[in-house]
């Protein structure tokens, strides 16, 4: 709660809450939707999830009609559809991929999240991708992921332009555990950006 109260008065637009439990980040259902209560009107709670059972996924957001799916395992637009909440997918971005392709598999989704591969790590990599991968012109907004800090944010946005950027471990201190100085000086310079 302290945590995500820090993040949205220093600016967050959107916070991402990890249900998958072999994350270091992994929080309870009944905590986030607590949690998510107790958020100002305009922040944006997003629930993360890798190939979920559908139980889980819909016992999440039977807690509040706010939350914002995001799925980032090998779920199809089908399976993504079917909770009928708006939904972001996201995609591990590796040197071949063509991104512009990846998108048409996806045409109900609301943004795309475009991260860093690393084997048998779904997400908080940590790691930064080759944003030259990025097509220019693509058909959904993205949201910018991978290995963003307060040092970099800047010039990420500068190269991709993208709809948002999510960072994750770059405004840690140690997994898992957030550096109120490191969420403000990256909300700050992606705001400028
Ligand atoms: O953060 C996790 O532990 C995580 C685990 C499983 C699936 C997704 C996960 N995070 C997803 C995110 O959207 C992260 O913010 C994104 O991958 C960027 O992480 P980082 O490179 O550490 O900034």
């Amino acid at each position: 709660m302290d945590d995500a109260l820090m993040a949205c008065g220093h600016g967050a637009d959107a916070l991402g809450f990890v249900f998958y439990e072999k994350s270091p980040r992994y929080i309870a259902p009944e905590k986030a939707n607590a949690i998510v209560a107790q958020l100002p009107p305009f922040v944006t709670p997003v629930a993360l999830f890798v190939d979920a059972e559908a139980f889980l996924i819909d016992s999440v957001i039977a807690g509040s009609s706010r939350w914002v799916i995001q799925f980032h395992g090998d779920e199809s637009e089908q399976e993504c559809l079917s909770y009928q909440r708006p939904y972001i997918k996201a995609l591990r971005v590796r040197d071949g991929d063509d991104v512009a392709f990846l998108f048409t598999q996806y045409p109900s989704a609301s943004a795309m999240l475009l991260d860093a591969f690393k084997e048998g790590v779904p997400g908080g990599t940590g790691e930064v991708f080759n944003w030259s991968l990025i097509p220019d012109e693509l058909s959904k907004p993205i949201v910018l992921a991978g290995g963003l800090t307060p040092n970099n944010v800047n010039q990420a946005i500068a190269q991709v332009s993208p709809y948002a950027v999510d960072v994750s471990g770059g405004v840690e201190l140690s997994k898992g555990l957030k550096s109120e100085s490191k969420v403000k000086e990256f909300i700050r310079g992606a705001k400028r950006g």
